[in-house]
């Protein structure tokens, strides 16, 4: 049974309950056993159903500059693959669908070749060929990507890095793990888990499908960034095969260098619009040895400000996250999954704060500090932590299932933004407002093609995810949407993408959140490196 964390004073108010008492001792094993669970549920077979292809491609056109694949072109590739790797082409078409298609079944593309190559050099003598021969690619790590960055528009040949999939090295005095872009995530985090007690420095809920280096091509954010900071810090060296086939070996190891421009940020985040990443070098901190997790009731938006306040002041070193959510994320969280509630009753907002540290009673103690003052002081109106593995695992769901959830009624629009935190919500009120206006939105209504739009995300790192759910795609709904979205986040000087890249959704809004000047930068950089435009065409750049 989940603990129900309720100060002594408070006991008799908060859910009329008298019996309930103040928890202790509260740690639980560690968390990445839930991750796996969780993506296990990301994977392919729980996709929902194409919806928006058509539409959203209306306003593209293939670019005739690009050849179309030959015969003789598939007979080069091949060649250069070998027996060891794999390609896949159009004799069975819908062995094409699981790289043609996002995860989210939205944008898909209708590439007739599939490239698996098994050694950098392969990747580097395909690149060669392509740029030859005008021969488009999109790179490809685990497709989990929910932007339409890691899947072809037209008929781009897709080179999925999935076959390079080794740990090159890993150094248990350093942290410094060296592996191939295409070795899972979770498989990473269990090798230094195994080898030396280390934890991979991000952690998301598409663990156990996405690839390192889709991972560092896209600077995925996460669940943890609170704690290990973003890629752009704990990634130390990259291979990458450059759009005319070069390779560059930057595979440091080195936290400090100061020889000049630090080629690899440009990389990191990049999309895969400049280079094919192949291999990564990253240092990995150690392992914490105690996790906790506590699901509360909060008042408002402003009372979910001054819990993060007080947890950054009184958890300091312990606190590795703090995500938050808005009523309507559980409710439509709760006709999704069949775990047990966090908590009884509603409240207009919820906040996961997870602790994790080296020592497992000194953290419990803080937290169950933390939490009474908390309540104490009027801050959180109702709590749980978690006891067990599976309550820790089971609270932590209703944070993880949101995404699908959301898109459950039919599809969703997704916008993942950064906003300072004071105004973080206040895009959540603007659009739900906008739709009722528009006469567009009503949960109960399914003549209305909305169903609601919802807040929830990693409050702890400014990064808001408004999902729009939806009974049905319209045109009329995404014209509300867009680009009143962009133009709200840019007059808040905040960032249309926190985590999810740019992609073919936001192709054309780098110019909300990026000056004219970098944006400028951008496309020369791109024009010297990439001439021929290759490389993940028809997305930011
Ligand atoms: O699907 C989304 O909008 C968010 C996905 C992911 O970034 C998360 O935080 O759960
Ligand atoms: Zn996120």
């Amino acid at each position: 049974m989940l603990r129900r964390f309720v100060s002594n004073s408070h006991a008799k108010k908060i859910a009329g309950n008298s019996t309930l008492k103040a928890s202790s001792g509260l740690q639980t094993p560690a968390r990445h056993l839930k991750a796996s669970s969780i993506a296990i549920k990301r994977a392919y077979a729980a996709k929902q159903p194409p919806k928006l292809t058509s539409e959203t491609y209306s306003y593209v056109k293939r670019d005739e500059k690009y050849k179309k694949l030959t015969p003789a072109d598939i007979e080069a590739l091949k060649a250069i693959i070998g027996t060891k790797g794999s390609i896949i082409t159009d004799d069975i078409p819908s062995d094409l669908d699981f790289y043609n298609e996002d995860w989210m079944r939205k944008y898909k593309g209708q590439s007739k070749l599939v490239l698996k190559p098994t050694t950098t050099e392969q990747v580097s003598e395909i690149v060669k060929y392509c740029n030859q021969e005008n021969l488009a690619v999109v790179p490809q790590g685990g497709n989990t990507g929910l932007v339409g960055g890691s899947v072809p528009v037209f008929d781009e040949i897709i080179l999925s890095v999935a076959n390079l999939n080794k740990i090159r090295s890993f150094d248990s005095v350093s942290g410094i793990l060296k592996c191939d872009a295409g070795v899972i995530l979770e498989t990473a985090d269990t090798y230094i888990k195994e080898n030396g007690n280390y934890i991979f420095p991000l952690d998301l809920g598409a663990k156990g499908s996405c690839h390192v280096g889709g991972v560092v091509a896209t600077n995925a954010g996460g669940l943890r960034l609170l704690r290990y900071g973003s890629l752009h810090g704990s990634v130390l060296g990259l291979e990458v095969v450059l759009p005319n086939g070069e390779i560059m070996n930057s595979m440091h190891s080195l936290r400090k260098d100061n020889t000049g421009y630090d080629l690899k940020q440009l990389f990191i985040g990049s999309e895969g619009t400049i280079g094919i990443i192949t291999a990564v070098s990253i240092l990995c901190p150690p392992r914490p040895q105690a996790f906790n997790v506590s699901f509360l009731g909060v008042e408002s938006y402003e009372m979910v400000q001054k819990v993060f306040q007080k947890a950054k002041n009184e958890l300091g070193e312990v606190l590795s996250a703090f995500e938050f959510m808005d009523n309507k994320s559980l409710k439509l969280t709760k006709e999704h999954i069949t775990s047990p509630e966090p908590l009884e009753g509603e409240h207009p907002f919820y906040v996961l704060i997870e602790t994790s540290g080296s020592n497992a009673e000194h953290d419990s103690a803080k937290l169950e500090a933390f939490l009474e003052s908390a309540f104490e002081n009027e801050l959180i109106l109702d709590g749980t932590v978690s006891s067990n593995e599976s309550e820790f695992k089971n609270l932590w769901s209703w944070r993880e299932m949101i995404p699908e959830a959301s898109a459950v009624g039919g599809g969703v629009y997704k916008y993942d933004v950064s906003l300072p935190l004071k105004e973080l919500y206040s895009l959540v009120e603007a659009v739900n407002e906008r739709l009722e206006a528009a006469g567009l939105s009503s949960d109960t209504d399914a003549s209305k093609p909305v169903i609601s739009a919802i807040g929830y995300g990693h409050v702890g790192d400014g990064n808001l995810h408004l999902n729009v759910s939806v009974r049905t795609y319209s045109k009329e709904v995404e014209q509300c949407l867009e680009p009143f979205v962009y133009e709200f986040v840019s007059g808040k000087h905040g960032s249309v993408s926190a985590e999810h890249g740019l992609g073919f959704q936001k192709k054309n809004y780098i110019g909300y959140t990026k000056s004219d000047q970098e944006v400028k930068m951008i496309k020369q950089l791109k024009s010297i490196y990439d001439p021929k435009g290759i490389l993940n065409p028809y997305k930011y750049v």
